[in-house]
């Protein structure tokens, strides 16, 4: 008879929620969060007229263990009448922009897009990988990506496209982010193989293996690129709610912010504004700065590291206009640090999801991301910076970007503060001392979510999965 806590009721917790209610070794899992929704990131407007915006995630990628077990989950939740690809063929898996000296540059993709000099580039990039190979194995532990791709493909490539992808997925600095903790693949390459390119041919050791279920093997023989649902992203969270709310052994609690957690001679005791709850263990799916405020002071080097991890905060506004405005198709463009520091990239939304435009008359939807590690330095303190502001920036970029000089006609501005952790230089070590904290003094303690092993929906749901399998292994 146990009980699991899980704190936190975003993705990561909905997913270690989903997976423990699946096992006949537990009997009650308490869920914790402190908004008035579950689903953390994942939020979507559906708008009356049928149109869907997205202010967090807007695309899941299927490859790979990690996707496949989404997919899997998605599947059993009766979601897969719901699902949108988009497949490789698609324009918005081909073309992909940069935004640099002033002008649009679509990524060289394909062979023929290595053999040629595709500008912002200056010669072509075939020669930088095959250059690649003959470069020495470093012999750090660890690196920033910048410094990593440098060394290995070259300064033009870390400065512009590497600097760019950092911003389009992590919304952070190449030159503080860690290469084995954001880019574990392109790390165990050089480690495993001496080179990036011999690791991507030949492989570059194990990785968790997921049998692929229908819908899984559906996106393999289709080739999808990416996906996402047709009541937006958020209703992945709520379908996992829906399921747990079925389950007998499952309580939800919104509104019920953690503000304690201490040790008890059975496991631990959650206190809650209004009241104080036992478990068995806990599963702790909040972002780590929570977590540390809600230890006990006995956990004092857990929360030293627990805090020390930074996270960004991200502005994002959405944008629709009339008409179709774009003068490219693609999925959209990403500007380097050198370009502008505040405006990170535009999503071209309504070309990878038009299922997501209004039925009625044609529109163009974009998001204009901002901010992330120069949200301070640009915009000020995210609790003093007015919408309008961030607005107003917004649609100056797409009018100067993309040549738009009309007025979106519906838009919305969302701040999602503190919403990415950035892995710096030594994350591997600081979540290994967690690990080891937790380890010799017997807590009953897991920690998934976004702040530890990657921040993508498909890796915060793996670990929620990883953790139940660890608990049910020990036979809890
Ligand atoms: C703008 C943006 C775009 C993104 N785009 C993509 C994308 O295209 N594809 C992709 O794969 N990923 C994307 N991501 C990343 C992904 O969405 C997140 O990393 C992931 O959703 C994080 O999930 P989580 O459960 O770890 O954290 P969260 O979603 O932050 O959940 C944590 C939960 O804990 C709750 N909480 C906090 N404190 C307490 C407390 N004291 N007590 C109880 N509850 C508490 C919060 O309210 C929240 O609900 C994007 C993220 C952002 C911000
Ligand atoms: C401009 C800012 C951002 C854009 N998306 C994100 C930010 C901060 C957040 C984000 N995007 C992706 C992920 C998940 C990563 C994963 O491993 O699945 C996250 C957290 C997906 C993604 N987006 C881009 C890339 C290269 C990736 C990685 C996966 C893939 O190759 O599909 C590029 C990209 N992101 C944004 C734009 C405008 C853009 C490129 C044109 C928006």
């Amino acid at each position: 008879m146990r009980t699991i806590a899980v704190l936190g009721g975003g993705i990561g917790g909905l997913a270690a929620s989903y997976y423990l209610c699946k096992s006949p070794q537990i009997s009650k899992v308490v869920v914790f969060e402190s908004s008035n929704r579950f689903g953390g990131r994942l939020w979507s407007t559906r708008r009356s007229d049928g149109a869907v915006f997205e202010h967090g995630p807007r695309a899941i990628r299927p490859a790979g263990a990690v996707g496949h077990n989404t997919l899997n989950m998605v599947d059993d939740l009766g979601l897969a009448m719901e699902i949108l690809p988009v497949t490789h063929s698609h324009v918005a898996s081909k073309n992909r922009y940069l935004y640099v000296n002033g002008q649009l540059h679509r990524m060289p993709s394909g062979i023929s897009g290595l053999l040629r000099t595709v500008p912002p580039f200056s010669r072509p990039l075939l020669l930088n990988i095959a250059m690649e190979i003959l470069v020495k194995k470093g012999t750090e532990d660890d690196e920033s990506i910048h410094s990593f791709v440098s060394r290995r493909l070259g300064k033009e490539l870390a400065d512009i496209a590497v600097d760019s992808l950092c911003r389009g997925v992590f919304a952070g600095d190449c030159k503080k982010l860690s290469v084995r903790s954001c880019l574990p693949l392109l790390y165990n390459a050089e480690q495993r193989r001496g080179s990036l390119t011999l690791g991507l041919l030949l492989g570059s050791g194990p990785n968790p293996v997921v049998t692929p279920g229908p819908l899984a093997q559906r996106s393999i023989k289709e080739s999808w690129a990416q996906w996402s649902l047709s009541r937006g992203l958020e209703s992945l969270a709520e379908s996992i709610t829906e399921y747990l709310q079925q389950s007998e052994i499952v309580q939800l609690h919104r509104e019920a912010a953690v503000k304690q957690i201490s040790p008890s001679a059975s496991g631990w005791m959650i206190h809650l504004e209004d009241g104080v709850i036992s478990a068995d263990h806990i599963i702790s799916a909040l972002p780590a700065k929570a977590l540390a405020s809600s230890l006990p002071p006995s956990c004092q080097p857990l929360i030293q590291e627990l805090q020390d991890i930074s996270t960004v905060t991200v502005a994002v506004v959405n944008l629709e206009y009339d008409g179709s405005i774009l003068p490219v198709k693609g999925f959209g463009h990403l500007i380097p640090s050198s370009e502008d520091r505040g405006v990170l990239g535009v999503v071209y939304d309504s070309v990878s999801f038009p299922q997501h435009n209004r039925p009625k008359g044609e529109t163009t939807r974009l998001t204009v991301m901002m901010g992330g590690a120069w949200f301070q330095e640009e915009f000020g303190a995210p609790e003093a910076v007015k919408d309008e502001h961030l607005l107003a920036r917004a649609t100056e970029v797409v009018n100067c970007h993309l040549g738009v000089n009309t007025a979106p006609s519906w838009s919305w501005v969302t701040l999602q503060r503190d919403c990415i952790p950035q892995y710096y230089q030594g994350h591997y070590r600081r979540v290994e001392a967690m690990q080891r904290f937790i380890r010799k003094n017997n807590l009953s303690l897991s920690l998934i979510g976004s702040s530890y092993d990657g921040v993508s929906v498909n890796e915060v749901i793996f670990s929620g999965r990883t953790a139940v399998e660890e608990l049910l292994g020990r036979g809890v």
